[in-house]
């Protein structure tokens, strides 16, 4: 179930948005759960096991693991017949030190747990290595270009700036060594806090048992716990008939690198990446003007759905077309699949085969410098050894209940068996993963938990920020419809905001959805200035169940951002005599 507007990003495009059919054959991860991931569509991940030759070509199979003859003295807790263990080496063994992994590790600790930790490829994982914080560090600079850059808003400042400029391997440094810093906090507050960090490629043997080693099928350490949880990620999806070579068509895990800024690039997909990578690229790119002044690309979307960015909030997603795509040199064809994408050789560009998303009838064919492909993301859970646990994948993702326990075939949970993360779908951001092995491991130290997927906010770091949580307007009167109730929308500027206009930022707004009944908050959507760090009240507020008439009451401090949130729950129309608990409680997903 799509439950927000970061839910329907995260999983769309590798999911449910884009007609399968697109998708057989050749891209073998998504949508064949039992054949072994193509390498050739696996951009970085190839480099990033290397040590471990192939990702699930080398896995032995369930038998051939078992019968190893394993000498490791940890056996020694393991019962000879197979069946469960009776002691066990660990309270916690987590596969996959990515954000998730890290935070069910720290939280394990802190709640007394003996806890193992195993990475087969660098402490971090995506978001820390290959995602969020790169990107982040690229961001932060094209924000600082594009504002210095900016005549007009510069000369509104008073501010006198000579031309601005880069340094290209600058820019990547900072972002690489950004990705060292973390990687390197990351480690030392693991191993500060004694969770024993495994080095090796993990995979399930049966109940309580995990083995960690190479992926060349040699035989492994065996460790037992009596809970486990898998956090294993994901990796670029690509869909059948593109050409990676990781120079002139590439994924987020070569483009982060900026090993170049390309004059001209495609773009495929106006999801997260495709966006902040435009944003990138459009203030670090050429400046070309040519003799008749005309002002060259240097950025083309190919999107498959019929409007740019079409997982937020549709009335958001126009003003940010209008901001941060009309007035860029950025051009975009909709409702169209790049169904062919050739690397550049000899001479020859980026050629890009187009056709209609809808008739599937050939529509154009691009020439371009270079082709980004951000067509979403797909599950890395190969080889996990989850038949020994009679789990059946669905399209790679591991099918998990509102309390992240892995189900069986039949639908039942398996007793100490958890997924968090990209590895199950439900919302593939760094921090949900984060607090799905938070909620993991209350719920093993005798706390049930669930977590609401309604209350995790997402934002996308463009310029300005775009930021969500809860329902889209469309979500939230499908709900209404269904449920049968009122839904009501308030709006509030950036534009009477002092402190955006004092830092001549006034373009934006905020949105909220809500219930006038009973004063329900279903969903807050921002596009402004710091939009990224204002979403949270309005994500505490639906974790905690606040109501609207009670937070309009809280005070703000002046003069700050904040002040448009305070404004925007302040211009919501609550009926009088609302009271009483929110009718409707938190869905989970
Ligand atoms: C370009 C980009 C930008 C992003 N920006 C943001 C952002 O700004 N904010 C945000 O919230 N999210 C962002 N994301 C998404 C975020 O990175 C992911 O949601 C997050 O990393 C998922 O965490 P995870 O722990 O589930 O998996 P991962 O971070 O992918 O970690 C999984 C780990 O498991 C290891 N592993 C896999 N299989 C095995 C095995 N069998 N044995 C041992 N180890 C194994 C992997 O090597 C990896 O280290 C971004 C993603 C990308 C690609
Ligand atoms: N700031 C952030 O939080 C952030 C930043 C980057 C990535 N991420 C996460 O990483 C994941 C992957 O991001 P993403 O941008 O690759 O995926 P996405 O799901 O956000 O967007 C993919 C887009 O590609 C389109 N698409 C798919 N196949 C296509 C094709 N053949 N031709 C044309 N268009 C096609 C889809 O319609 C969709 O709009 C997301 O789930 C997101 O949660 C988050």
């Amino acid at each position: 179930m799509q439950s927000s507007a970061a839910l329907s990003l995260s999983q769309s495009a590798a999911a449910s948005t884009i007609p399968k059919s697109n998708y057989t054959v050749n891209h073998s991860l998504p949508f064949s759960p039992s054949k072994p991931i193509n390498l050739r569509f696996c951009g970085l991940r190839r480099e990033a096991f290397s040590g471990f030759s192939s990702l699930s070509r080398s896995r032995p199979p369930q038998s051939k693991i078992r019968s190893h003859k394993i000498n490791s003295p940890i056996l020694a807790s393991l019962s000879d017949n197979g069946s469960a263990p009776k002691s066990f080496d660990y309270d916690l063994v987590i596969i996959g030190a990515g954000v998730g992994g890290h935070g069910a590790a720290l939280h394990a600790v802190e709640k007394g747990l003996k806890t193992a930790i195993i990475e087969g490829d660098v402490i971090g994982g995506t978001c820390v290595n290959r995602g969020c914080v790169p990107s982040k560090a690229l961001l932060a600079v094209s924000g600082r270009m594009r504002e210095l850059q900016n005549e007009h808003h510069m000369k509104a400042l008073g501010l006198q700036v000579a031309a601005a400029g880069y340094d290209r391997q600058g820019v990547a440094d900072h972002a690489n060594n950004l990705a060292t810093k973390i990687r390197n906090n990351l480690t030392n507050s693991m191993k500060a806090l004694g969770v024993d960090i495994l080095t090796g490629v993990g995979s399930i043997l049966g109940p309580h048992k995990v083995q960690y080693g190479k992926r060349d099928g040699s035989p492994g350490n065996i460790v037992t716990a009596k809970d486990i949880i898998i956090a294993t990620g994901s990796v670029p999806f690509v869909p059948k008939g593109i050409e990676v070579d990781g120079k002139t068509v590439i994924t987020s895990d070569h483009a982060l690198k900026l090993e170049t800024v390309p004059d001209w690039i495609a773009i495929v997909g106006s999801g997260y990446i495709g966006l902040e990578f435009s944003d990138v690229y459009t203030a670090l790119g050429s400046e070309i003007i040519d003799v008749i002044d005309w002002v060259y690309l240097q950025v083309t979307f190919i999107e498959a759905l019929d409007q740019l960015m079409p997982g937020f909030d549709p009335e958001i997603g126009k003003l940010a077309q209008r901001v941060l795509i009309n007035p860029r040199k950025i051009d975009y064809h909709t409702g169209v699949f790049a169904t062919k994408i050739t690397p550049a050789k000899n001479g020859k560009p980026v050629t890009i085969e187009l056709i209609d998303a809808k008739t599937k009838e050939p529509k154009d064919t691009l020439e371009v410098d270079a082709a980004l492909i951000a067509t979403g993301r797909a599950p890395f859970t190969d080889g996990l050894g989850l038949d020994s646990v009679h789990v059946e994948r669905n399209r790679g993702f591991v099918p998990v209940d509102e309390r992240m326990r892995v189900l069986d075939f039949k639908g039942d949970p398996v007793p100490h068996l958890y997924c968090i993360g990209d590895a199950n779908g439900k919302m593939m951001l760094a921090h949900a993963a984060s607090a799905q092995g938070i909620s993991v491991v209350e719920q093993i130290t005798g706390r049930d938990h669930v977590l609401n997927h309604l209350s995790i906010p997402a934002a996308c770091f463009t310029h300005p920020e775009i930021s969500m949580v809860g329902l889209t307007e469309p979500q939230a009167r499908e709900k209404a419809d269904k449920e049968g109730f009122e839904v009501s929308v308030a709006k509030t500027s950036f534009k009477a905001n002092t402190k955006a206009l004092a830092e001549n930022e006034g373009e934006g707004i905020a949105k909220l959805i809500y219930r006038p009944d009973n004063g329900e908050i279903l969903g807050v959507h921002i596009f402004g200035l710091h939009a990224a760090d204002l979403i949270h009240e309005a994500s505490n507020a639906i974790a905690l169940g606040t109501r609207i008439q009670d937070i309009k009451l809280a005070v703000h401090a002046h003069p700050t951002l904040s002040e448009v949130i305070d404004e925007l729950f302040k211009s919501a129309k609550v009926k009088a005599n609302a009271s009483g608990p929110v009718a409707s409680e938190p869905v989970a997903v």
